[in-house]
């Protein structure tokens, strides 16, 4: 078991491009090194397992998924209310042999907040940063209900981000944060 050595906590608008950034990490740290690990990923298996369902059918659109939507949101809700880093915890359970983590997707104060006190030297904060007009011709369709929640506002201020990726339509300057978190990941695994 190897305790992680340095945690790019991202956080972004939808379509801000926190997946693609997230994988030229992990392209460049290489696999062996590196995960990635989506908060979102195990609210549906937990959800699944405690009410006795079926994840397959969860995952699909099907109306099973409709079915069960409304009441996952509120467990989800009431899981974090008692417990704000329980889906942090599930969902870099699995990644105890990795050196360096790639949180892709932190949504809420309390994520960040998950690390920063559980891994405090480990944790870099990253923003991914990106223009609506991009974000758009990427498929981004504001949508009421969705990007007005917490779940995609939560972290538009209050935090100071260690730093933050403009990724916009300059190539040079997407290249130049990469090497910026790279350099500031290398510190990290230096220092332990
Ligand atoms: N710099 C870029 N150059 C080319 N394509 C990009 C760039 N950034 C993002 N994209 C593309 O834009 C789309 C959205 O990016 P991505 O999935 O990484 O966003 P996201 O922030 O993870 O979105 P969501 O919140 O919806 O999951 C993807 O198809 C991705 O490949």
């Amino acid at each position: 078991m190897v305790f992680p050595k340095a945690i790019i906590v991202i956080s972004g608008k939808r379509k801000s491009g926190k997946d693609f950034v997230s994988e030229i990490l992990l392209k460049r740290l290489g696999q062996n090194k590196c995960g990635i690990f989506r908060l979102s990923g195990p609210l549906k298996r937990q959800y699944a397992k405690e009410h006795n369902l079926d994840f397959e059918k969860l995952l699909d659109a099907t109306e099973y998924k409709e079915k069960y939507r409304a009441d996952m949101i509120l467990w989800g809700e009431e899981r974090r209310r008692k417990d704000p880093g329980f889906f942090c915890q599930l969902a870099t359970s699995e990644g105890l042999d990795k050196e360096v983590w790639i949180i892709s997707d932190a949504r809420r104060l309390t994520d960040v907040d998950f690390f920063k006190l559980n891994y405090c030297s480990a944790t870099i904060t990253v923003r991914v940063d990106s223009e609506r007009a991009i974000r758009e011709q990427r498929g981004f369709v504001f949508t009421e209900g969705i990007d007005d929640a917490e779940s995609e506002c939560g972290l538009d201020s209050g935090v100071k981000w260690d730093l933050v990726v403009y990724n916009n339509d300059d190539k040079k300057e997407l290249e130049d944060s990469i090497n910026k978190i790279l350099d500031l990941i290398a510190l990290k695994l230096k220092d332990h």
